[in-house]
């Protein structure tokens, strides 16, 4: 893995993900960010990625919370994208699969046979139980929980809290509040709260 790294996105989520990074003896070459009045993150300089010709063998991480902003910015810049990055506090099973661009922050456990998309955010402290299916750009929030063989479609955010029982199936670009309990399946788009969960 490229012991070099740019980051896209100078925000809070961009600052664990440097943290990371550092945490994992590589090193961050600069922080890009589309907003021209940002000029720093941490001690880190950020630049508009037009004004800094990027070396297109650096690879790149998304550090976007928003799922649907990660996915129009990975889909539109050229960049390498970055094989996963772990910190060294998660519990990765040696037989979860994690796809590009994914960052997995301090405290996660993504245990065996799990299956997690490109371009996802298992946040702090969340648990990805064995057998899961976690599709591209989806983001599992600090502290949340999916029990064994949950599948969650693209984009869907499980909020920070948050609960799944085992079996469950979530669709596309669903959020899933903070706390909820979800005990049965959720179509597609939808915003689901509380326990047990409610569609609003
Ligand atoms: C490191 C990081 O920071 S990662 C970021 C982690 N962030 C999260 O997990 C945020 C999750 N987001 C939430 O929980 C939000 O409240 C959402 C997305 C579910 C809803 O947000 P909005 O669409 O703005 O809905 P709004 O605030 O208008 O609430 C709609 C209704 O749902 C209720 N509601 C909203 N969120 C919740 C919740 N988490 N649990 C229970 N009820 C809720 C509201 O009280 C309101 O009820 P009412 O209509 O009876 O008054």
């Amino acid at each position: 893995m490229s012991q070099q790294l740019y980051v896209y996105g100078a925000s809070g989520h961009g600052k664990v993900v440097i943290e990371i990074i550092e945490a994992l003896g590589k090193k961050v070459v600069t922080i890009f960010d589309d907003d021209e009045s940002i000029s720093q993150l941490l001690e880190y300089p950020v630049l508009p990625k037009d004004k800094a010709h990027p070396d297109k063998n650096i690879p790149v991480l998304f550090a976007i919370g928003n799922n649907e902003t990660r996915k129009n910015l990975a889909e539109s810049n050229g960049f390498l994208v970055t094989e996963p990055l772990i910190h060294p506090s998660a519990i990765v099973s040696p037989r979860a699969t994690l796809k590009s661009g994914t960052v997995v922050m301090p405290g996660a456990i993504i245990n065996s046979q799990a299956e997690v998309g490109h371009h996802c955010i298992i946040n702090s402290g969340a648990v990805v139980e064995h057998d899961c299916l976690l599709s591209d750009y989806v983001h599992i929030s600090p502290n949340a929980a999916l029990a064994g063989d949950v599948k969650v479609g693209e984009g869907t955010q499980i909020g920070i809290g948050a609960q799944v029982i085992q079996g469950i199936n979530i669709g596309k670009w669903c959020t899933i509040g903070a706390g909820a309990v979800i005990i049965k399946d959720v179509p597609d788009g939808v915003t689901v709260v509380g326990n047990p969960g409610r569609e609003v």
